[in-house]
């Protein structure tokens, strides 16, 4: 099998729909799924690149793995449920740190996934105030603004609090509206788009990475190793 070219990392609190969001795009279906043990890998072939995607656990217990998963990453996707505002705060508390291990010239996605259910409580609740599916609660013909718990500006928050950790400057690196996503991984929404986008991010900083010298290694020295890890699929 050929090396990867390039990493990409999915990170984000346990339940939030990381694994989902890959088997959506890499296998084309939502299957029920258990919370990760570990890591596990796909790999993509981009144009003319291996792209290597790594799903993480979210749960605290293997928290301490996220930082190794990272190490020499060209873009991380940081993954929150739009219905629970917590998953969101989560990034900035408890993965954003993890990155420090990644390429310094990364791209950060951020990923509100779980669309589907703030449509589906919105006509739920529609229908027990008594307006048929279908209608706006009284609007006039327009599609019904639906309330999120997490808006997307909270996101385009995020990823300028990101900006500043990082010290760069938003004219070097994609524009926040380019970077912030919401999906379903249980219908498909944005799911290709949102890993297509990056793909196609990616490549220039593998070309820049690869004119810069050889890839960065791990150091096994400086991690713990994980007692178990579900195997990737290509493995
Ligand atoms: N309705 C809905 N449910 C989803 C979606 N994505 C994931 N789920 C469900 O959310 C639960 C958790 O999904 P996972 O993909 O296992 O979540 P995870 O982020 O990988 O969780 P950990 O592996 O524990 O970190 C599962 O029951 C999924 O079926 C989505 O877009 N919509
Ligand atoms: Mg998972």
């Amino acid at each position: 099998m050929r090396k990867p070219d390039g990493k990409i990392v999915l990170l984000g609190d346990m339940n939030v729909g990381k694994t989902s969001l890959l088997q959506r795009y890499m296998e084309r279906r939502f299957p029920d799924t258990v919370s990760t043990v570990g890591g596990a890998f796909y790999l993509k072939p981009w144009r003319s690149y291996n792209i290597s995607i790594w799903d993480t656990a979210g749960r605290e217990q293997f928290h301490g793995l996220g930082s190794m998963y990272c190490r020499g990453a060209v873009a991380v996707i940081l993954t929150y449920d739009v219905n629970h505002p917590q998953s969101l705060l989560e990034l900035e508390d408890r993965f954003l740190g993890l990155t420090d291990t990644a390429s310094t010239d990364c791209l950060f996605a951020i990923v509100g996934n779980k669309v589907d259910l703030v449509e589906a409580g919105a006509a739920e609740s529609r229908e027990k105030e008594g307006h048929g599916p279908g209608t706006a609660g009284g609007g006039g013909g327009g599609s019904p603004e639906v309330p999120k718990p997490v808006r997307l500006e909270d996101a385009v928050a995020l990823y300028n609090k990101i900006l500043k950790y990082k010290m760069l400057d938003e004219k070097d690196v994609p524009a926040a509206e380019q970077m912030c996503f919401e999906t379903s991984a249980k219908t498909g929404y944005n799911v290709d788009l949102l890993f297509e986008t990056l793909f196609d991010m990616v490549v220039p900083v593998i070309l820049r990475q690869r004119a810069q010298g050889p890839p960065q290694t791990v150091d096994v020295s400086s991690c713990k190793t994980p007692r178990r890890t579900r195997s990737g699929c290509c493995s």
